[in-house]
Order: C-alpha cells, then structure tokens, then sequence
C-alpha cells in the first residue's frame, strides 16, 4: 500500500502542529471518535494530546505498559475493531502488532529497555539514513531511531483503520551525524494489517549517500523450525563473521546458526511460516536483510537466550539495492504485515 493509498474520509484531515483548524472544538465536531483510552502525558505536548484524543490513539508510557525502572518512554497505543499498534515516539518504532483474533506479529525481547537515546530491542527500529556500519565511525543503523518523532497526525480512515503520522526534523543533535537539512516522515497505518510508509526528503544541495531500513523481528515459536518463504533464487551476501561471500538462494530459508545476509533484489513478498502460522511481508523496497546471531545473542545483554524466539528478515535498501540521494531527493518506501 503506498503512501496515499489509504482511503481517507474528506472530513478526517491530517493535523498538523500548526494547522488552521487545531481546536479541540472543531475537532470533536469533525473527527470520529474511536478512542479506547485516554491517558495525559507530561511527556507529550497538549498539542500531540490532542491530536491522541480524537483518532483512536491514546499516550501512555513503556513503563505502564511494559514495565522497568525510570521514566521510560513515551508511546502511542493505536487500537480499533481490526487491530492494535503499539510504538514509541523514541525512533517512531513499532513495539507490538496484534490483528484482532490473532497473535502479536512482532518480538518484542523480554529483556528489552525503554532508555532515552537507546534502540529498543525488538519490533520495527528504522535504519535510516545508512543501514549497517558508518566508514566514519557514527552509530550503526543511523540516527533515526535513537531520536524522539513527534506525532503531527493521526486520522480514523473510513475502511476503519487508524492512521498516524510522525516527524524527525533536524536538532543539534542529528546535525552532528547528518549536517543537511531533511524532513523524515513514518504514516503508520493499523487495522487487519500494518502498512508503514516512509518518506525522506534530503534537504541538502548535493549528494549523498542513503539507505535505510525497516528492521523488523518477528515473533515465532522457535527460530530453527521457522521456515522463510519468498527469497528461492535471490543471490545473497552471508556476512557473517564479515565473510561477505555471494551465492543464490536455493529454495526455502531455515536458519541454522548464526545468520546475517543480505539478499538482494527481493521479490516483493516473503512469508514466514511457523506452527503458529504464516505472516506475510510486502514491500517495494528491494533487500531482504535476515538476521538472528543464534548463540552469539548471549553476550547481547538485551537478547540472551531469547534469540530462539525472533527472526529478522529487514526490508529495506541496502547494499548493492542502496542509491544516493540527489540534492532535494525523496525516498519513500513501504511495508506491509499480516497474517497470512
Ligand atoms: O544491534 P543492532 O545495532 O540493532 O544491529 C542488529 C543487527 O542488525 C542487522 O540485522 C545487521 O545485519 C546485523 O549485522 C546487526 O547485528
């Protein structure tokens, strides 16, 4: 589903911080109520509560949610008749996907931590603007999911699905990993599926280089009885214990050990299929990073033993499948999950 592929009702606008129309109102007037649960953060402004309060959305905190130490993390909880979405506003990252009637899509690491400044451990981490490593030494996956998005809208859509949007602008703090100016954007839109919608503008006035990625763990029962359907024939690069050697895909994948490749040129769409079930992953984008470090996760003090319980397989653009960025390009990509 592309980025406006959704069927927006006419009168359920997207709300923008500054827009004309941002009071409560007019909005109670105009916007379908579809929330489930209201709760008022310090964390958020009165403006991003606002924008909670009238599309199905509520604000919470991880510590509500998941428990831990400290303040945590501020969250959005997205809930309507056909699914539920949790994500913190920390990387404008996924936490959790539950399809009514069905189970949670995405792993979540039991010990995972909600710490400022911190990628939360499982879920959906946006990789972006570089996937992996950075020559220069700067933070691998990039800066996108270490910094607060802020919620600019969130809309009920008449085929019943809820759909919010967040923003990273630049800070000082992103301007000393990436010094051009950029817009980065995340819709997210929640129902019998997830559709995640990523636009990137770069600001700057000359090349650079870009790729990014929607780094998603799945949950399944145990990794080594999950079989990954959709990559037959697709050459990969096994960059384990950085061997960076290429050979095609034959057949079904079911990892092994410890696995970290990167397939390129990807079909459209994979499968994972478990006891539990088949999730189906679609996108536009054209790698497939799978990824889980087996018994390495042991000395990952927020994955340990629990390795057996996710699979990464990561659609993104990376690699040989990576472009540079034009002065004033745009990326815009997307995913899509459900239960098959
Ligand atoms: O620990 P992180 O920085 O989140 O990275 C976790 C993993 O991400 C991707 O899957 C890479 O291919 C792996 O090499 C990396 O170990």
């Amino acid at each position: 589903m592309p980025w406006s592929g959704c069927r927006a009702r006419a009168d359920l606008p997207v709300l923008h911080r500054q827009g004309p129309a941002a009071s409560s109102g007019w909005l109670c007037s105009t916007m379908q109520y579809f929330v489930t649960r209201k709760v008022t953060m310090q964390t958020l402004s009165a403006f991003d509560s606002r924008l909670a309060d009238v599309a199905g959305v509520s604000v919470a905190n991880s510590t509500e949610i998941h428990g831990g130490d400290g303040a945590g993390l501020p969250m959005l909880v997205v809930e309507n008749a056909l699914g539920r979405a949790e994500l913190t506003l920390q990387g404008a990252h996924l936490t959790s996907f539950v399809p009514a009637g069905g189970h949670d899509l995405l792993w979540l690491s039991p010990k995972a931590t909600f710490v400022p400044g911190k990628a939360v451990r499982g879920g959906i981490p946006l990789c972006l603007p570089w996937f992996g490593g950075h020559p220069e030494g700067k933070p691998a996956h990039g800066f996108a999911r270490n910094h607060t998005w802020t919620l600019v809208g969130a809309e009920a859509l008449a085929d019943g699905t809820t759909r919010v949007t967040l923003e990273l602008l630049p800070s000082d703090a992103t301007r000393a990993l990436w010094p051009d100016d950029f817009v980065a954007r995340l819709a997210v839109t929640v129902g019998g599926s997830l559709t995640l919608a990523l636009r990137f503008e770069h600001r700057g006035d000359h090349e650079v280089p870009f790729s990014s990625a929607f780094h998603t763990y799945f949950a399944v029962p145990d990794v080594a009885q999950a079989d990954i359907e959709g990559l037959d024939g697709c050459t990969f690069i096994n960059t384990v214990g950085g061997a960076n050697t290429r050979q095609p895909q034959q057949g079904t994948l079911r990892l092994d050990g410890p696995t970290d490749r990167v397939y390129l040129d990807v079909p459209a769409v994979q499968a994972i299929r478990t006891a539990q079930g088949t999730t189906r992953i679609e996108s536009d984008t054209r790698s497939a990073v799978v990824w889980n470090p087996a018994e390495f996760a042991l000395n990952i003090a927020d994955v340990g033993d629990a390795y057996r319980h996710f699979v990464c397989v990561e659609r993104g653009d990376v690699f040989d499948d990576a472009r540079p960025l034009a002065a004033g390009g745009v990326y815009e990509k997307w995913l899509t999950l459900s239960l098959a």
